[in-house]
């Protein structure tokens, strides 16, 4: 099993002098292919800003990242753009779909950006929504769609393209229960499919389809579970 996602001694301070706030104090996690990681821990323990610099979204104060074996502190923002695009899907509470765009547009969009040919992209994209099962609904806005299925097709945007890290901040926030369990279900399939997963979230029924649970509190890791009593750091060293 190799690692996907690899954070070496990560820290991350927000804010200067009196508004400072060390929100990651040296955290070293990794996530291997196959593997779906949970992240849990309360309010302000550092979960989101983990994931975002995971994604490359933000940058740490300090340590390392790789994705796939590539260095992201040292990319530039045009570097980190391309990985986000090849390598990382990012998957939001919120769904973040472009309104005016079709269920296949918004789907095909990260590849066009990358470059390949709208057909092919296209083709892909529809694959991609047919694999999380709204292929039915390939030409509808998103408005026009339920929560659930909008976070479907964002799942489908975050796989399209091969791309071998999910990340997903709270998913299911925003859906009932029984749609949340759908779309757990598919980023379970995508991990066992061969992507390495981390999923941040508040409960502890949708941390149970993961492989393992990091706990979080004050920007650092207390706790892990669901290893068979491997330590986390021991694990990452020992590859
Ligand atoms: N852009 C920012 N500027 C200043 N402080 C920030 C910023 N983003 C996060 N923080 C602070 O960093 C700490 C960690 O925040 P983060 O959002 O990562 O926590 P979280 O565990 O995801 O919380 P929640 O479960 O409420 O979403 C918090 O104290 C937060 O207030």
């Amino acid at each position: 099993m190799s690692a996907v996602l690899r954070m070496r001694d990560v820290t991350r301070v927000h804010g200067t002098g009196a508004g400072e706030v060390q929100a990651l104090r040296g955290i070293s996690f990794a996530a291997h292919a196959g593997e779906l990681v949970a992240v849990m821990g309360p309010s302000g323990s550092g979960k989101s800003t983990l994931l975002t610099i995971a994604g490359g979204l933000d940058q740490p104060t300090s340590g390392a990242v790789e994705v796939e074996g590539t260095d992201l502190v040292g990319l530039d923002l045009g570097g980190r753009a391309r990985m986000r695009r090849t390598s990382i899907g990012y998957v939001f509470q919120g769904f973040n779909l472009i309104p005016a765009l079709t269920a296949v547009e918004n789907v095909a969009l990260p590849r066009e950006l990358d470059g390949i040919g709208a057909r092919q992209a296209r083709s892909e994209a529809r694959t991609a929504l047919a694999e999380v099962g709204i292929g039915h609904l390939a030409d509808r806005f998103p408005d026009d769609m339920s929560g659930g299925q909008q976070q479907r097709v964002a799942i489908a945007r975050a796989v399209v393209g091969e791309r071998r890290l999910i990340l997903a901040d709270e998913p299911t926030g925003a859906l009932d229960s029984e749609t949340g369990e759908e779309i757990l279900r598919l980023l379970r399939a995508r991990c066992d499919a061969g992507a390495a997963g981390v999923l941040v979230t508040h409960e502890a029924r949708h941390a149970a389809w993961a492989d393992r649970v990091v706990f979080l509190r004050d920007g650092t890791v207390v706790d892990e579970t669901g290893t068979g009593g491997v330590d986390l750091l021991t694990e990452t060293s020992a590859r």
